[in-house]
């Protein structure tokens, strides 16, 4: 049988100072899917995408990407592995234009060791690439706005665009609906549905009508602890979850 994970976790643990976090996660992401990590607030989701990147050291427990143990592995080296999360190293300069800000991510990709836009050729293939990313996020007519320009809805598709630069294999959405009015999430739902056709995503997200939207499987935290997993129709009936939620059990009230 082929083994479709692209990224797992044994056991993983994180504690503060005795203060248990993250409490033996074990999860399973596979691939081709989005994946969403829902959770009260304090459930340790932000906790378990820092320790996936690597920002924060684990206690206990393991992390495999593509069967390799990457526990010990440098930030930098998860991400080159195509373990990307928004927003992580693809800030967005305010006073460069759109097209501007997608070809200096491009360029970090390529790294600078690597002389490649010396010669007028590969700054075409770049002005390319960068073209395409554009026109994935709908930001195709806005390029040659500066970023401070832009809306705030349209600022978090053109860090969307910076970060697939990177070609992430994997991409880790932190809260992409977030601060968002009705439209935005609308448009921002929709971009993350057509850049996850040829990624996976795993996604924390508070808005779970984003999460019902998109998610194929989610897996809810509470206490540091996996409280259940499943497709949304499971998880928005399932009595724990909703106690978790709101210490109590009605369904329409809660997801
Ligand atoms: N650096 C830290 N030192 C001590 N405690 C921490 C630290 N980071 C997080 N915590 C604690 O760990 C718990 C989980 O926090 P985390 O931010 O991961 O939750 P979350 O599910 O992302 O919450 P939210 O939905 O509010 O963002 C919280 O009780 C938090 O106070």
């Amino acid at each position: 049988m082929v083994d479709d994970t692209l990224l797992e976790t044994r056991h993983l643990t994180k504690e503060f100072a005795g203060f248990v976090a993250v409490n033996d996660v074990s999860l399973r992401v596979r691939r081709g899917t989005i994946h969403a990590l829902i959770g009260p607030n304090g459930a340790g989701k932000t906790t378990v995408f820092n320790l996936l990147t690597r920002f924060l050291p684990a206690t206990h427990g393991q992390i495999l990407y593509r069967g390799e143990d990457i526990t010990h592995a440098r930030p930098a080296e998860v991400a080159r592995r195509g373990l990307v999360r928004s927003f992580q190293i693809s800030a967005v300069f305010p006073n460069l234009t759109v097209l501007e800000n997608v070809r200096v991510a491009l360029q970090r990709k390529l790294g600078t060791s690597f002389h490649f836009w010396q010669s007028e050729r590969s700054l075409d293939a770049l002005d390319e690439r960068a073209t395409e990313l554009l026109a994935q996020v709908d930001l195709a007519s806005h390029r040659e706005l500066l970023a401070v320009e832009l809306p705030y809805g349209r600022k978090r598709a053109l860090e969307l665009a910076t970060t697939l630069a990177l070609e992430p294999e994997l991409l880790l959405l932190d809260e992409p609906t977030q601060g968002m009015g009705h439209e935005d999430v609308g448009r921002v739902t929709a971009l993350i549905q057509r850049v996850a056709r040829d990624r996976t995503v795993l996604m924390v997200e508070h808005n779970l009508s984003v999460v019902a939207d998109l998610s194929h499987v989610i897996t809810v935290l509470a206490r540091g602890s996996v409280l259940a997993e499943g497709p949304y129709a499971d998880i928005s009936r399932d009595r724990q979850v909703l106690e978790a939620y709101i210490g109590s059990a009605e369904p329409e009230a809660a997801v």
